[in-house]
């Protein structure tokens, strides 16, 4: 990992403040403040089209928020953008890696853009296509994975140059249980050492499996954030989510399908 400076003392790990992002008529993320610690592991989670994933995108610097700012070790995401992104691995939503590169050559690229040292960028792609269990799969262009294999090749360039703090959007969608057993690995090893995971998810037990922290977000705004103990107040995560972004929509079956 990099190694902080004197702006780093003291800050969290990612601070959101009074975040908020419009869509045309639709409010999106209305009024975000979230300080997540070094070293968390926090969750992100909420019901479809909740806001996860427009927030995310703010916070690291993807999507301009209308207003609110995000700082990343106390560096502000837009007005000091290399010392935060430094500092900073993303796996952002969806399809965004370029496709006609191979998976080494796509790993080599971002190393280097990332000012890392050529051999380092070499060994450092190695040691992540194994881990990763993707040795097989450098040499294939990134357009010809399957979804999970480009979400592991995605984690691989979040981690490439050894950040601080990761923030990753669903990183286990799509994943098979073997993989996903080892990004769980690598990401616990990574706050095991000191790093800080923000990650967004639907899956409550895997949340509740790795999160120390999460918060809660329905509508664009944060209905509960704490420990996990807190939010689950006793009873299971699925029960606490279900109570905090309001259940009740069992309607019954289908009305075609009604006998
Ligand atoms: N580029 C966009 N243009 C218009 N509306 C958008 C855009 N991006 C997101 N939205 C809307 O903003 C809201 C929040 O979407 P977002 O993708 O942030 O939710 P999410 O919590 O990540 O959802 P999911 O869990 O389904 O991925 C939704 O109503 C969505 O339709």
């Amino acid at each position: 990992m990099n190694s902080g400076d004197s702006m780093d003392t003291g800050s969290a790990a990612l601070e959101l403040r009074g975040l908020r992002k419009a869509f045309g008529e639709k409010l999106a993320v209305d009024g975000v403040d979230l300080r997540i610690e070094r070293g968390s592991f926090f969750g992100l989670v909420g019901p479809n089209g909740a806001g996860k994933t427009t927030a995310l995108s703010m916070a690291v610097g993807l999507l301009r928020p209308d207003a609110g700012t995000s700082t990343v070790l106390g560096h502000d995401i837009w007005t000091a953008p290399v010392e935060a992104k430094t500092r900073l691995g993303v796996l952002p939503d969806g399809e965004s890696l370029p496709q006609r590169l191979t998976g080494t050559e796509l790993l080599t690229y971002m190393g280097l853009l990332r000012g890392l040292e050529e051999g380092l960028v070499r060994s450092r792609t190695e040691e992540l296509l194994r881990v990763l269990d993707m040795e097989a799969d450098g040499g294939r262009l990134v357009a010809d994975y399957s979804t999970g294999m480009r979400k592991k090749i995605a984690l691989a360039v979040a981690l490439l140059h050894g950040p601080e703090v990761l923030v990753l959007d669903e990183p286990f969608e799509a994943v098979d249980p073997v993989s996903a057993a080892t990004i769980r690995s690598i990401l616990r090893g990574f706050t095991g050492s000191g790093g800080t995971v923000v990650f967004s998810s639907h899956v409550m037990a895997l949340v509740e499996q790795l999160c120390d922290h999460l918060a809660i977000l329905a509508r664009g705004r944060i209905v509960a954030a704490g420990s996990l103990e807190e939010i689950r107040g006793g009873a299971s995560l699925d029960d606490a989510f279900a109570d905090l972004v309001g259940a009740g929509h069992e309607t019954g079956a289908l009305s075609w399908f009604a006998s």
